[in-house]
């Protein structure tokens, strides 16, 4: 005998199917029953509370006939008679709906009705609103009565009233409505900006009209060949001269000057437009301090600017320092400051940075003071404003105003960031840190230039203020800049097997250097001109990081020299490399975005002169380019075709070449 049972549930015993079938049905016909009884239930409540609702309702009327009557008020009038309208369409709605889903409502209506008499909460006005819901029998007449009043009222609303079941406005409901178009509001600063002449050869002002410039230093301008401002410089310059007018201390009025955005074509002249007038007024400084620093993106633009600098520097008590990694850290420190008597002291006047080597010397206390900043330069600014990611402005602002906080409390020079204007913040006087931004693609974005934190901004543009509001329109995608006058572009369409023929065929047959070429990326620049440096007959030279910057720099010194015809680059060269005498740029690959192309064309058809670009593509690309280029303001692209037949001259050669470059890839792999 056992002692203890111990009983098991083993899962579903498996004696076969009919079990299971006949215990299923066995549910199925229980829940039928309940169904059943809960139905019946139902039906006998609703005829209980039907009858209640209709004396209910019967109250309510009385009760406001007798309102109507000691208060005559129309507007109350019209609200009670739309809220009826509204019910009996309610009403008329439910007529679509399916007969279950009508009773699933009584019910629930009947519930909350139940409910609300519980609580004895219900007012007569919810009663009102609730009755039809539970049923849509709310009393013939009633409904009638104030039907036919409302269309003695308006008829034309009556009818649109039984036309369309829903009387309300439906919040979220399925209409569909013409969705209304958005225009772009720009901020008045940026939809009316101080206009510059397009054209340059027509609008050139004399040096010596413009005042406030030094015999010194017209004597330079006439001295670099300069005689006449382009229209950019004529209206900049004086601008910012009349915000130091007063001394670098205080702007026109006691006031704060405004910041300075620049949007000019390529090659307009832009970087003497800041040059100029920054010598002019540091021209007049008694102690050395940094009081001008321009921000650059790349090495080679930085050095670029520096040598405009120094060169409208030279022979000033000014000094011009050099920041982009061009020097050793050490070296580039020794140039900022020394020490005399125990003290170190500023030797640099106008500082050239890149963005990372500045705040490189900012992090590592090198000896750059910027608590004396006046200018901050911000060259190819819509550039620059993309890498604010790397967060140097605000280290920039952070070394301006850092020690304001009170160390030097009893200094008169003391910053502090500037807040919102007021008595107390304009007072006292501190020296203020103006902006000046520069680009031939500024943005007109203001959400993207608010990161500047520019104070009462003043723009200068070529384009004119209602292109500025309408110009977006056709597209609303990207904005629309300006392109120079001496330009000529042209789309070659073509395979990708033809393109290094081409190239070719616009050296040796159309003789078209000096020729700027960019391709999308380095590996392209390379091979191309490892092909075209096989094919043999044309001085070529690759520009891309693949050079260190010694190579780079020997490079643009040589194909400014005219000792090369083809220079082919990556997009290092695209933006703001100033070299004289590029009579054509092509696009070997086309850029993805406009404002790479804008800088890549932007290479010729400097200062006036002319220039052609060329853009080879391929079918595929073809449409979105070309309505990139036209949305962006180009005045006109045009088709050139090269027939094959030109080309068939270079052909053989053409193959041979391919051959040899693939055993020089080869043997660079290795
Ligand atoms: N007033 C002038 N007279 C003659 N040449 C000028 C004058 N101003 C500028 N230039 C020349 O025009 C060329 C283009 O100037 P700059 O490089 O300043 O153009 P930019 O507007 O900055 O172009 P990008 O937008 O491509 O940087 C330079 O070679 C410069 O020396």
């Amino acid at each position: 005998m056992s002692l203890f049972l111990v009983n098991r549930y083993l899962g579903e015993e498996d004696d076969g199917s009919t079990l299971k079938e006949s215990r299923s049905q066995a549910l199925l016909a229980k829940l039928q029953q309940k169904a059943k009884e809960r139905q019946k239930k139902s039906l006998t409540e609703q005829t209980e509370h039907q009858h209640e609702e209709q004396t209910e309702l019967q109250d309510v009327k009385k009760k406001r006939k007798a309102d109507e009557d000691s208060v005559q008020e129309p507007q109350r009038n019209k609200k009670r008679k739309s809220k009826v309208v509204a019910l009996h369409s309610s009403d008329a709605d439910n007529h679509d709906e399916p007969a279950e889903e009508k009773q699933k409502k009584k019910k629930g209506a009947n519930e909350k009705q139940k409910k609300k008499k519980k609580d004895k909460s219900g007012s007569s006005a919810e009663v009102v609103s609730n009755t039809p819901v539970s049923g849509g029998d709310a009393p013939e007449d009633t409904v009638g009565e104030e039907q036919a009043e409302t269309e003695k009222d308006s008829p034309k609303q009556s009818s649109q009233k039984t036309s369309a079941p829903t009387g309300f406005t439906v919040l979220g409901g399925f209409e569909s409505k013409p969705v209304q178009k958005v225009h772009r509001v720009l901020p008045q600063w940026l939809a009316e900006p101080d206009v510059i002449h397009r054209d340059i050869k027509s609008n050139l002002v004399p040096i010596c009209d413009i005042s406030g410039l030094s015999a010194q230093l017209l004597k330079k301008l006439h001295n670099n060949g300069i005689e006449h401002f382009f229209p950019v410089q004529a209206e900049v310059i004086p601008a910012i001269l009349e915000s130091a007018q007063q001394g670098l201390l205080i702007g026109r009025g006691g006031y704060k000057p405004r910041d300075i955005c620049v949007s000019a074509p390529t090659g307009s002249g832009k970087t003497l437009s800041f040059v100029i007038p920054v010598i002019q007024v540091l021209m007049e400084r008694a102690v050395c301090e940094v009081r001008a620093l321009a921000v650059l993106p790349t090495k080679e633009l930085a050095q670029q600017v520096y040598k405009v600098f120094t060169s409208y520097a030279e022979g000033t008590a000014l000094k011009v320092v050099m920041l982009a990694g061009q020097k050793s850290f050490a070296t580039e420190q020794a140039s900022l400051s020394d020490y005399r008597g125990g003290v170190r002291r500023s030797v640099a006047d106008i500082v050239v940075a890149t963005p990372g080597r500045l705040v490189d010397h900012i992090n590592k206390n090198s000896g750059l003071c910027l608590e004396q900043l006046r200018f901050l330069i911000i060259d190819e600014a819509d550039r620059m404003i993309d890498s604010m990611h790397q967060s140097w402005l605000s280290q920039v602002v952070n070394a301006v105003y850092g020690s304001g906080s009170g160390s030097d409390a009893m200094s008169m020079f003391r910053r502090t960031e500037p807040a919102y204007i007021t008595a107390a913040s304009l007072s006292p006087p501190q020296m203020p840190l103006q902006k000046l931004l520069f680009s031939a693609t500024l943005t007109q974005n203001p959400e993207k230039l608010q990161q500047l934190c520019l104070h009462q901004p003043r723009l200068f543009s070529s384009i004119h203020s209602h292109s500025n509001t309408t110009a977006a329109a056709p597209t609303h995608k990207q904005d629309r800049f300006d392109f120079p006058q001496g330009l000529t572009e042209y789309y070659v369409p073509c395979t990708l097997s033809k393109k290094p023929l081409l190239i070719l065929h616009f050296i040796l047959r159309m003789k078209l250097s000096p020729v700027l070429c960019f391709t999308n990326s380095r590996d392209t620049a390379h091979r191309l001109y490892l092909l075209v440096q096989l094919f043999g007959g044309i001085q070529v030279a690759e520009f891309s990081s693949r050079l260190s910057p010694g190579e780079r720099k020997k490079t643009l010194k040589s194909f400014e020299q005219g000792k090369i015809q083809l220079l082919i680059s990556t997009d290092a060269a695209a933006r703001g490399i100033d070299i004289s005498g590029v009579k054509c740029v092509v696009n070997y690959d086309a850029p993805q975005y406009i404002r790479t192309y804008i800088h890549r064309v932007g290479r010729t058809a400097r200062a006036g002169k002319a220039g052609l670009a060329f853009t080879f593509l391929l079918r595929v690309q073809e449409k979105n380019f070309l309505q990139m280029v036209v949305d962006a303001g180009s005045p006109g692209i045009q088709k050139q075709m090269v027939k094959p037949e030109n080309l068939r001259s270079l052909e053989v050669r053409y193959e041979q070449t391919l051959q040899e470059l693939a055993d020089v890839i080869k043997d660079e792999k290795r």
